[in-house]
């Protein structure tokens, strides 16, 4: 622990004894490095606002010099209320968390926990595995990221999962709740995307009644209701930046307050952020602001689109196919060169979009024996064979017209009909596109 004020030490040291921890204590925070030497930790707190210094920048500078000679060890930082800036600063020069004075005893010891924990002491190691058994793959990629999830599933570290829209994020989510302490408590899932920003602070917070007109009763918010569990926070991208602030506030503060209420309500809840969004892209265009984006992302995982591990679309496949013969009962399989064939498609839906095209097979077909012919119809053409619309100036109207028409005919193999209808055209409107770029195809 580095902190020139001899109380802040003293008190410390008392509440970290108590948790059965070794103290070691240095008031002189020039000497650190010296003494980190000597003195091997497992974790570092660090005030970064020292009686020496006016402005925080020295103890920046010591962070500099303890990282580059411990680059493993984890420093958690302490700053002066008000000094958001200098902790963003920090966590840029590789902190791994930041507190801002007057801490909360127990928040500080969960900051410190996580982090043991995510260096490998004082590790609980989740017993049960049926989480990640949901989580189909074999490729490396999916075998990293459950092992990752093993790994930060027991700690109460805030994770960002990114990725595209059906990439499994809320499985990931979800795996984590299941094997961390927190599983036999809620797992609350809120969309941010889809609650409008007047509604943010009720939906989230709760209010009471007579709150606001239409408040005619009390009501529980998600934080309420995932009390001592997960809040899944999806979309987080989408959050206004009024709203962003308001989130914040209760992240750092761990109180929040229903409208409408009178008095600050404690809350002990994990939260676990999804978006398919860059965020750090969104920081710089300050979309997003830097101070939630470290708070909601000491631990992050990015989920790859299906088109990165194509090798686990066989499996998955028959993953879906044994779940809907079971609730559709039927004993329908695919045959492999059909099987073939999917592996090669393109998913921009990802995940989600492979399972609705194998769901709505499964449930129209009268066959048992699923073939190409059985799967085209349910997985809709996507242009160019890529999931990115061009960007502006790329394409003309009708380059994009005509890519459009012969990637439809391509896919449904020069059927008229079914690449009309995918395109939402008549077949006669589809014959005189044809005619007009001179597009080639196979009947
Ligand atoms: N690896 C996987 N194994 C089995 N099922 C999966 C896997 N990944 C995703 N799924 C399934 O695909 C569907 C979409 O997954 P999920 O909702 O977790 O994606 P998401 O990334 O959160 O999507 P969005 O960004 O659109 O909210 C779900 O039905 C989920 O069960």
């Amino acid at each position: 622990m580095l902190d020139d004020d001899e109380t802040v030490c003293q008190s410390l040291r008392y509440l970290f004894i108590k948790q059965g921890w070794e103290v070691q204590t240095l008031t002189n925070p020039l000497n650190a490095v010296a003494f980190l030497k000597n003195n091997p930790a497992d974790l570092i707190l660090l005030d970064l606002n020292f009686r020496v210094g006016t402005d925080g920048k020295e103890g920046l500078g010591i962070l500099k010099e303890i990282k580059s000679h411990t680059k493993e060890v984890p420093v958690i930082l302490f700053t002066a209320w008000g000094s958001m800036q200098l902790a963003i600063d920090g966590m840029k020069l590789g902190a791994a968390d930041f507190l801002t004075k007057p801490w909360d005893n127990e928040n500080l010891i969960a900051a410190i926990r996580t982090q043991l924990q995510l260096r490998g002491k004082n590790e609980d190691r989740p017993t049960s595995h049926s989480s990640l058994d949901a989580i189909i793959g074999t490729s490396e990629t999916i075998k990293a990221i459950k092992e990752w999830i093993v790994k930060a599933a027991p700690t109460d570290a805030t994770v960002l999962i990114s990725g595209e829209s059906g990439t499994g994020k809320e499985l990931v989510a979800k795996a984590i709740h299941d094997l961390s302490k927190r599983q036999d408590q809620a797992f609350v899932s809120v969309n941010l995307g889809a609650i409008p920003d007047s509604l943010f602070e009720s939906e989230l917070f709760g209010h009471k009644k007579g709150a606001f007109t239409s408040a005619v009763s009390d009501r529980e918010g998600r934080f309420k209701l995932a009390e001592k569990g997960t809040l899944f926070l999806d979309e987080i991208g989408d959050l206004a930046l009024a709203s962003q602030v308001k989130l914040l506030r209760v992240l750092q503060e761990k109180t929040f307050e229903p409208l409408g209420g009178s008095k600050p309500i404690k809350t002990d809840v994990r939260i676990i952020s999804a978006t398919h969004k860059d965020l750090s892209d969104m920081v710089v265009r300050e979309t997003f602001r830097e101070d939630l984006f470290y708070r909601i992302n000491l631990l992050h995982i990015h989920l790859p689109a299906l088109s990165e591990r194509r090798e686990d679309i066989p499996l998955l496949v028959n993953h879906f196919i044994q779940q809907f013969n079971a609730t559709q009962n039927k004993k329908v399989k695919v045959e492999s060169h059909a099987l073939e064939w999917l592996e090669k498609q393109v998913y921009p839906g990802n995940i989600r979009q492979l399972k609705n095209c194998i769901e709505r097979t499964v449930l129209l077909t009268a066959k048992n024996s699923l073939g190409i012919k059985d799967f085209k119809p349910h997985l809709e053409a996507k242009p160019g064979g890529s999931n990115k619309f061009p960007k502006v100036g790329e394409l003309t109207l009708d380059e994009m017209e005509k890519t459009l028409i012969a990637n439809a005919l391509e896919f449904y193999a020069g059927n008229i009909t079914d690449a009309a209808r995918s395109l939402g055209i008549t077949r006669s409107a589809l014959y005189r596109r044809i005619e007009k770029y001179n597009i080639n195809y196979d009947a």
